[in-house]
C-alpha cells in the first residue's frame, strides 16, 4: 500500500473515529504536548476517540475538558483526516476549532497546554500532515484529507481544500474587473501582514465589522494604520454607539472567520443588512490600488480603487465615503 490512489475511498470503513478540537483566541491556539496514547510526545490538539453512542462534536468538547481542562465555545467543524495505517488500522478524525473558551488550561495525566502564538505553530513536533491542513483551517478553508502512515511516517497523501473565494473571483471576473492575488501564510493582524510584505504596492487595508445597539451593521474599511475612535465615528454615520460584531455574526452576514475581514465579502450580504463606509483616501479614484484579503487571510488580493467602488455598487453596498483626515475618527 504506497499510494492513495490504491484505495477506494468511497467505501473506505474507519476501525474507530476521533476528534480533534483546537481553540484559537486573542491570536493563540490552544496546542497540546501529548503525555500518552497514539502520538505520545507530540505536539497536538485535544483529542481522542468518540466514547459508545458519543458524537464527534460531543467527543471533542469531553476531550478538551478532560485533557487542558477548558470548556470550549463557539466550536465548528473545518474538515476530515482520513488515516489508513499500513498495519490495517483506519482512524477517521473530525477536525474542529472553538473561538473561545472558558476556565484555565490546566496540564493533566494526559497533557501539558502549550498556548502557542498562531504565527509559531511547532509544525516539525506535530504529526507530518498536520502542516497542510491547519492553515487552510486558520484561512477559513474547509478540508478533507486521505493518507497512508507506517506508524507516524507519512507514505502518501492527498488534500482537498475548499475555496470560500471561488464565488468572489468569479463575480469579479463577469463584472470585468482584474484582480491581482498573491498567497502567504495566514495572517491576523495588521503587525503580522505588515512583517510579510511582499511585492504589493498599493494601500493595505484595516477592516472593522461594527453594530449598534438595534443590530444595525457597518463594514468600515480604513487605511491600516488609522487609529479608528468608535465613539466619533458612531456619530458620523448616525450609528450612536459601535461595538465589534461577534464571530458568528462575522460568519453569517459575512462569510467569513475573524482575521479575514475584507471589504470583498459584502459579496456574501445577498438581503443588504450590512452597510459599508470606506475611508476616503482609500478610493479616491486617482488610480491606486487597495490590497484586502479575498475572503481568507491567506491570500491577499489588490483591486483598483474605482474597481472596488464599482464592485461595492454592483453588489447593492452603496458606500459611504469618510474622510479621515480631518477628523480624529
Ligand atoms: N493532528 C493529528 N492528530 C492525529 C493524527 N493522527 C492521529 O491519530 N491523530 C490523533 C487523532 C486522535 O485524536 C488521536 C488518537 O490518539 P488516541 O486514539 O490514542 O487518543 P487519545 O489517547 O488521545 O484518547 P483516547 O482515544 O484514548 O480517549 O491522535 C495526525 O496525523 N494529526
Amino acid at each position: 500500500m504506497e499510494s492513495v490512489s490504491d484505495i477506494d475511498w468511497s467505501t473506505w470503513t474507519p476501525t474507530e473515529v476521533s476528534a480533534l478540537l483546537f481553540v484559537i483566541r486573542g491570536g493563540q491556539i490552544l496546542l497540546i504536548r501529548k503525555k500518552r496514547g497514539l502520538g505520545a510526545g507530540k505536539i497536538n490538539a485535544p483529542g481522542g476517540r468518540l466514547d459508545p453512542g458519543e458524537t464527534p462534536l460531543q467527543a471533542a468538547l469531553r476531550e478538551t475538558k478532560e485533557e487542558v481542562g477548558v470548556a470550549a465555545l463557539g466550536v465548528r467543524e473545518w474538515g476530515e483526516l482520513r488515516f489508513q495505517f499500513t498495519d490495517g488500522y483506519k482512524l477517521l478524525c473530525h477536525v474542529f476549532a472553538a473561538y473561545g473558551c472558558e476556565g484555565d488550561a490546566i496540564e493533566t495525566d494526559e497533557a501539558l497546554p502549550l498556548w502557542t502564538p498562531l504565527h509559531a505553530i511547532p509544525y516539525d513536533e506535530m504529526w507530518a500532515d498536520d502542516r497542510l491542513w491547519l492553515p487552510l483551517m486558520l484561512a477559513g478553508r474547509r478540508f478533507s484529507l486521505v493518507s497512508i502512515f507506517d506508524g507516524d511516517r507519512m507514505v502518501d497523501v492527498k488534500i482537498d481544500a475548499h475555496d470560500p473565494a471561488d464565488v468572489l473571483f468569479r463575480y469579479l471576473k463577469e463584472l470585468g474587473i482584474e484582480t491581482e492575488t498573491v498567497a502567504h501564510p495566514p495572517v491576523f493582524t495588521v503587525e503580522a501582514a505588515k512583517a510579510l510584505r511582499v511585492n504589493h504596492d498599493g494601500l493595505h487595508v484595516k477592516n472593522l465589522f461594527l453594530r449598534n445597539k438595534k443590530g444595525a451593521m457597518w463594514l468600515v474599511s480604513v487605511q491600516e494604520d488609522r487609529v479608528v475612535d468608535l465613539r466619533g465615528l458612531g456619530e458620523r454615520l448616525g450609528a450612536g454607539n459601535l461595538s465589534f460584531c461577534s464571530a458568528d455574526r462575522l460568519r453569517k452576514h459575512l462569510g467569513v472567520q475573524p482575521g479575514s475581514v475584507t471589504p470583498l465579502a459584502v459579496i456574501h450580504d445577498r438581503d443588504h443588512q450590512v452597510k459599508v463606509a470606506i475611508d476616503a483616501s482609500l478610493v479616491g479614484n486617482r488610480g491606486h490600488k487597495v490590497l484586502c484579503h479575498p475572503m481568507t487571510n491567506d491570500r491577499t488580493t489588490s483591486i483598483r480603487d474605482e474597481d472596488l467602488i464599482r464592485f461595492l455598487v454592483s453588489t447593492g453596498h452603496q458606500p459611504v465615503v469618510l474622510n479621515f483626515d480631518q477628523s480624529s475618527s
